[in-house]
């Protein structure tokens, strides 16, 4: 079994010996992948290394979300309004009024390549310390959300959504007091599951099941992918505008109760059906 960061090798039923990477997306496993899959084949590769790609750069992980119409759905997929500042800081505050964005922003490194620098984020509150961040960049509008963050985990056709903390709302009086760009940790790795915590039902209530079914079918066709997270916000003050902020490949299934068996079902599921396709001698 290949379990870092990409995909997992089946050969006849056979599990491949499990390789250790250090990093989530580490280049020289993408081109030995590239090459056992040319060398074998008859094995099968289930997430391809090119569509896990298309998850480390922030603009392109979006774009199939952007394309996505659930208008039929209960309730509205969307993405953050954003823009790419790829060389010169000191045209950001140009770049971020010629897209006409609204403050405040999330500053976001363009690539997510599993350093820690891939995942440091900026708050902007105003446009001239804009200047001061490092391109290439997404800047992203910020969606105030209530501090509480969905997260849905795809495991083939299962999805289970769990609550984290996120960061507080961002009122009007803030922004206009505050200046500056401000760091920000990651929430994701500190903070403590929402799921048990007493939460205002209009921020805490889960999306739709039917909405999230249709979500994750339709992106699992268009990524190519079946081993993905989707990071959801509900936009404050509505029930059902959802935005899509984030999207990881493989990510940490620990965090979701019951892993252990939503993984094995899956991979029998694979099996199964493999065996099912091979024509009888
Ligand atoms: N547009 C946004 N509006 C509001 N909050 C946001 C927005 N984008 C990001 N955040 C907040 O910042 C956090 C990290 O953002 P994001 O997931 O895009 O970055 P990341 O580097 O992948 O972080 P992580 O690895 O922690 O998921 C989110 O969990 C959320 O709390
Ligand atoms: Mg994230």
């Amino acid at each position: 079994m290949y379990t870092h960061g990409y995909s997992f090798l089946l050969s006849s039923g056979l599990y491949l010996p499990h390789l250790k990477c250090p990093s989530l997306s580490c280049l020289f496993c993408y081109f030995v992948l590239k090459d056992y899959q040319q060398k074998h084949p008859e094995v099968v590769v289930l997430d391809p290394p090119d569509a896990i790609e298309n998850l480390h750069n922030r603009q392109s992980m979006l774009q199939d979300v952007a394309d996505l119409d659930l208008s039929d759905c209960q309730g509205k997929v969307c993405v953050p309004r954003q823009t790419v500042v790829n060389k010169d800081p000191l045209s950001i505050p140009h770049e971020v009024m010629k897209a006409g964005l609204k403050l405040p922003l999330v500053a976001k490194p363009l690539v997510v390549d599993g350093t820690a620098k891939s995942h440091e984020l900026f708050l902007a509150y105003d446009e001239f310390s804009l200047s001061e961040l490092e391109p290439p960049l997404v800047l992203q509008e910020f969606v105030n959300h209530g501090g509480v963050l969905f997260k849905i985990y795809i495991v083939g056709e299962a999805i289970k959504v769990v609550r984290r903390f996120s960061l507080p709302n961002i009122s009007k009086r803030e922004l206009a007091k505050v200046a500056g760009v401000f760091r920000f940790p990651r929430v994701s790795s500190a903070a403590a599951s929402a799921d048990d915590a007493d939460l205002d039902p209009s921020v805490g209530e889960l999306p739709p099941r039917s909405l999230l079914e249709r979500l994750a079918r339709e992106l699992r066709l268009r990524l190519g992918l079946q081993l993905f997270n989707i990071d959801m916000i509900r936009e404050h003050g509505t029930k059902d505008v959802f935005y899509v902020i984030d999207i990881n490949y493989f990510p940490g299934y620990g965090k979701i109760p019951d892993y252990e068996h939503t993984f094995t079902d899956f991979l029998v599921g694979l099996v199964q059906s493999k065996y099912r396709k091979r024509p009888t001698t």
